[in-house]
């Protein structure tokens, strides 16, 4: 019998987090960022994490990057046990197998779109040739086949976001975290930056998104609410 799994069912989760706690202490008293947080994520999984501002979900994702290191519990990110790793590792970890798709350092602005997304390539050893076609592929792939040449000054904040992503498509890592994707662009750009990231997951990364927009329920393979740092139940299985 052929089998109609989705591809999330088949794989081990390339993300787990068991029994992690954050917590900043700040000058108004101690804040819980993160309690006793247990989630996996699997290859080819879009994970979509929803709550009210403040309530814990780019800590979360934070977490995941190895950009913030947990009080308590355990972190394993693409078989990297974050929580304890080294900074060399935790650099590599985000070189080769995790693109962050954050709206406070997205691009680099004295770069143009396409050599933000060719750079990081030619870092890796890619020819400059291939990184161009790669960079070029990756625009058209998120509607953007005309703006290679633009810095991200000269491009709206809903495209800095699908350049971002197409950053993260010409990229090899197997993870991709994104924070507030389609936070202020308008609804039809936010149907595009839903659409690459959903593209990104298809593909079989595993992808987590932190987002207070809800059109994400409908693209999302599991939707989870954060509160006060606690994670709830599944809201539900797409
Ligand atoms: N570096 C920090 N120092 C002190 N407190 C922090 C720090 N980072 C986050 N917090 C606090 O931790 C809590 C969770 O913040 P976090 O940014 O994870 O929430 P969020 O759900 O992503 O919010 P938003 O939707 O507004 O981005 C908040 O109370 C926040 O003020």
């Amino acid at each position: 019998m052929t089998s109609v799994e989705p591809l999330a069912v088949e794989h081990a989760p390339i993300i787990a987090l068991s029994g992690v706690a954050k917590k900043y202490l700040t000058p108004f008293g101690e804040v819980i960022a993160a309690s006793d947080v247990s989630l996996t994520v699997r290859p080819g999984e879009m994970l979509v994490l929803v709550g009210a501002s403040g309530s814990g979900k780019t800590t979360l994702l934070n977490l995941m990057a190895g950009l913030v290191s947990p009080d308590e519990g355990d972190i394993t990110v693409a078989g990297v046990d974050v929580a304890n790793a080294s900074v060399d590792r935790l650099i590599s970890l985000r070189r080769n197998h995790v693109s962050v798709i954050f709206q406070e350092y997205n691009l680099v602005a004295l770069l143009t779109a396409a050599e933000n997304i060719s750079l990081p390539l030619t870092v890796r050893g890619v020819s400059k040739a291939e990184a161009a076609a790669a960079a070029d592929q990756a625009l058209a792939a998120v509607g953007l086949p005309q703006l290679g040449d633009r810095f991200p000054a000269e491009l709206s904040g809903g495209q800095r976001q699908r350049v971002a992503i197409a950053r993260a498509l010409a990229l090899p890592g197997e993870v991709v975290l994104a924070d507030e994707p389609t936070g202020s662009v308008d609804t039809s750009t936010a149907r595009g930056v839903m659409s690459a990231l959903h593209d990104l997951r298809t593909a079989g990364r595993a992808v987590v998104v932190a987002t207070h927009d809800p059109a994400f329920r409908e693209v999302a393979d599991r939707v989870l609410t954060v509160r006060d740092g606690e994670v709830g139940a599944m809201e539900g299985v797409a």
